[in-house]
């Protein structure tokens, strides 16, 4: 029998647009932006599954992908193609992670919790709880722009910790607190651990991860490049840090230039016509593989851009609802702007202003 799993993603990418200002974004977003916009692939097609009741580890350099994965799993931003199944209820705790600036804190605990399915009475029984874990005084009526990065943290694994998720996601949260707070977050964490729940542990304290986690996926510029038991992949990421600083400065520039180089030339249609191409060799009596394969990467994607039909029904609707504000200001009927269409710049009748005014003046 197939192992139960909790987290299941297939060929998972995510592509960013790199605008350089918002009028350049709202453009592209109309289809009007005729410059070619650089694109960035901040991952490249990545496959893994976390198993119920294991603590998965996530590494790589800044920049390799970690929080883009572990947000999609969250559900906090799209992927551009693949299949992200997730058996139950996350809930994220990264520096900030989805909370409100202008919101204060208890306010902020309070819609994280309604976002997670609680409701008001079961959110006024815990807030006792997630306010003295958290542990962070008056500045809890403050609003959380004002807050520091720990601040941000230890509200935000409060929260997280105590809404009883089925999957916790730790993306980076301990990096930020003092000792106490830090040994308060392992106990924690430690609980869910004999409780069994499914834990996704993204840092850069390969002693942490070594301590806490079952399995490790080292992701590599928005590649899986390794995943399996934490001693043999923590051991094989050493030894590539210590290949990397023994590089000179220019050689690491390069490295990093190359690869970063290799985010931004990522072929999507060859990816897919890879997958087709192994599908079809696994699969020779299945004539319906490529439109599997399309359905797979793109079946339960909500698209970031709008698609060419949308953006020919946008522009139409849009030339209608001025055409027909066009013809009630000129004041003729329908049928007469459409026999004789000159009309529509012909008003009617012009402004006048009533006696009542004139009388005034
Ligand atoms: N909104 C965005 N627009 C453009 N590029 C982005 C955006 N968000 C992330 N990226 C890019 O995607 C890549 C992956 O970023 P991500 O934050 O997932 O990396 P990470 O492995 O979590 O890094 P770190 O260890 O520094 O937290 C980076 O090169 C980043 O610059």
């Amino acid at each position: 029998m197939a192992e139960e799993y909790k987290i299941k993603v297939q060929n998972i990418t995510k592509e960013y647009d790199l605008f350089k200002t918002q009028s350049e974004k709202l453009k592209s977003f109309f289809a009007l932006n005729r410059k070619e916009v650089p694109h960035f692939w901040s991952l490249m097609g990545v496959s893994l599954t976390v198993k119920a009741g294991e603590t998965l580890g996530l590494i790589g350099v800044n920049g390799s992908g970690k929080s883009t994965l572990s947000n999609i799993i969250s559900g906090i931003i799209p992927q551009t193609t693949g299949t992200v199944d997730v058996k139950g209820d996350t809930s994220i705790i990264a520096i900030g992670a989805g909370l409100r600036g202008n919101l204060t804190g208890l306010e902020n605990i309070r819609l994280k919790a309604l976002m997670q399915g609680l409701t008001n009475p079961e959110i006024d029984a815990l807030m006792d709880d997630i306010v003295s874990f958290a542990d962070i005084g008056d500045f809890l009526y403050q609003p959380v722009k004002s807050y520091s990065s720990g601040m941000k943290s230890r509200l935000g694994f409060s929260i997280a910790v105590h809404v009883n998720p089925d999957i916790l996601i730790i993306d980076e949260a301990l990096s930020v607190g003092d000792d106490t707070f830090y040994q308060k977050c392992l106990d924690k964490i430690n609980e869910f651990k004999a409780e069994k729940k499914t834990i996704v542990f993204v840092s850069h304290s390969l002693k942490q991860v070594e301590m806490m986690c079952d399995r490790v996926a080292w992701i590599h510029y928005g590649t899986l490049h390794q995943i399996g038991e934490t001693d043999e992949v923590v051991g094989d990421y050493r030894k590539f840090t210590k290949w990397f600083k023994g590089l000179t400065k220019k050689e690491k520039q390069q490295f990093q230039l190359k690869m970063k180089q290799d985010q931004k030339n990522f072929d999507v249609e060859a990816f897919q016509n890879e997958i087709t191409e192994a599908r079809q060799k696994a699969e020779p009596d299945n004539p319906h593989v490529a439109s599997d394969v399309k359905r797979d990467l793109y079946g339960s994607v909500i698209s970031e851009k709008m698609s060419k039909p949308n953006i020919i029904l946008t522009w139409a609707v849009l030339i209608l609802v001025l055409f027909f504000c066009a013809v009630n200001v000129s004041g003729h009927s329908l049928t007469e702007i459409i026999k004789n269409p000159i009309r529509i710049v012909q008003p009617t009748h012009t402004l006048h202003v009533p006696d009542q005014v004139n009388q005034i003046k």
